[in-house]
C-alpha cells in the first residue's frame, strides 16, 4: 500500500502506563487518509497521550502497535526507526503554537523546510528561493502572508495558530495531529483555525487528527469522533451521534460545562 492511501494512524491494543496510571487502556482506533477525526473526553483521559503516541514522543506499553502511514512505529515497547519519515509526514500543532517569538514569522515557517537542509543555511539564514516561493505560499494559503516580516511573538494568537500551520504545509506534512489547537484563542479566531483545517482537509485531502476540549466544535467541524475516558475508547462513530445520553456517559451529568458557546 502506498503512504498515500495507507491509514494516517493505525493503533491497536495500545496501553501507556505512567507508574500506577494507565493514561490509556487497551485503545485501537484507525483514522484513514483524508478522514478529519475529533478526539474528546474530560481532563486526564489520555487525548495528549494518544497523540504523542502516534509521533512516537510516548514510547507505550509493550503489546500494542502503532503504524503510521502504513509503517510500524511503535512495537514491543519501542519506538521503531520509521519514527523519524513518520514526524516528516505528520505536521503537530500545539495549543501553545510552538514559533520562536523573536524570529518573524517567515523564518519560523522556513525551519519547516530545516529537515531538508543543511544546518548552516538555515542558521544564517540562507535559504534556497524555491522553498522562499513555497514558504510564502504557505502563509498565504493559511490567510497571513501579510505578517510574513513581524515577529512572531508580536502577532495575535490565530494568527500565530496560522503561521504553526503554515510551517506544518512547509513541512509536507500530509496529516496534522493538533493538540488543543483553539484552547488559548478567543472564539473568532478559534472558529477561522477550525475552518482553516477543515479546509486543508477537505480541499487538499490532509489527515486530521485534532484533540478538543470543546464538544460543539467537535460537532460542527469534524464528521467523525472518538472519545476516550480514563484511557478507554468509550465512543468512536459519527458527530451527529453525540446525543445526550451518549455526552452523559462521556463527561457525566455536567456535560454542559464541555460546550464551550452557548448550546443550542
Ligand atoms: N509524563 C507523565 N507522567 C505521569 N503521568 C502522566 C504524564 N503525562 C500524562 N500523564 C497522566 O496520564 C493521564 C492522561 O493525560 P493526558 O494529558 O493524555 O490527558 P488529556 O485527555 O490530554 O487531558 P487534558 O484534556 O487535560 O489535556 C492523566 O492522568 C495524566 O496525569
Amino acid at each position: 500500500m502506498s503512504s498515500s492511501t495507507a491509514a494516517v494512524a493505525s493503533v491497536r491494543d495500545v496501553s501507556k502506563t505512567y507508574g500506577a496510571r494507565k493514561a490509556l487502556d487497551g485503545v485501537s482506533v484507525e483514522v484513514g487518509a483524508g478522514e478529519m477525526v475529533a478526539l474528546i473526553g474530560p481532563s486526564g483521559s489520555g487525548k495528549s497521550t494518544l497523540l504523542r503516541s502516534i509521533t512516537g514522543l510516548h514510547p507505550i506499553d509493550s503489546g500494542g502497535t502503532i503504524t503510521v502511514f502504513g509503517e510500524v512505529v511503535q512495537q514491543n515497547g519501542r519506538v521503531t526507526g520509521a519514527v523519524r519519515r513518520a514526524r516528516g509526514r505528520l505536521g503537530m500543532i500545539f495549543q501553545q503554537f510552538n514559533l520562536v517569538g523573536r524570529l518573524s514569522l517567515f523564518s519560523n515557517v522556513m525551519l519547516g523546510a530545516l529537515g531538508r537542509l543543511p544546518s548552516w543555511r538555515g542558521l544564517f539564514g540562507v535559504w534556497p528561493g524555491a522553498d522562499k516561493d513555497k514558504a510564502m505560499a504557505a502563509l498565504h494559503r493559511v490567510g497571513v502572508s501579510e505578517y510574513a516580516a513581524q515577529r512572531a511573538n508580536t502577532l495575535s494568537g490565530g494568527q500565530q495558530q496560522r503561521g504553526a500551520i503554515a510551517r506544518a504545509l512547509v513541512q509536507g506534512a500530509k496529516a496534522i495531529l493538533a493538540d488543543e489547537p483553539v484552547a488559548s484563542l478567543d472564539p473568532v479566531s478559534a472558529r477561522k483555525v477550525m475552518e482553516l483545517l477543515v479546509e486543508l482537509n477537505k480541499r487538499d485531502g490532509l489527515g486530521v487528527i485534532v484533540t478538543l476540549h470543546q464538544v460543539d466544535y467537535a460537532i460542527r467541524y469534524c464528521d467523525r469522533v472518538v472519545a476516550l475516558q480514563k484511557g478507554k475508547v468509550v465512543y468512536d462513530g459519527p458527530s451527529t451521534g453525540l446525543d445526550t445520553k451518549r455526552l452523559i456517559e462521556i463527561y457525566g451529568p455536567e456535560y454542559e460545562d464541555a460546550f464551550w458557546e452557548a448550546k443550542a
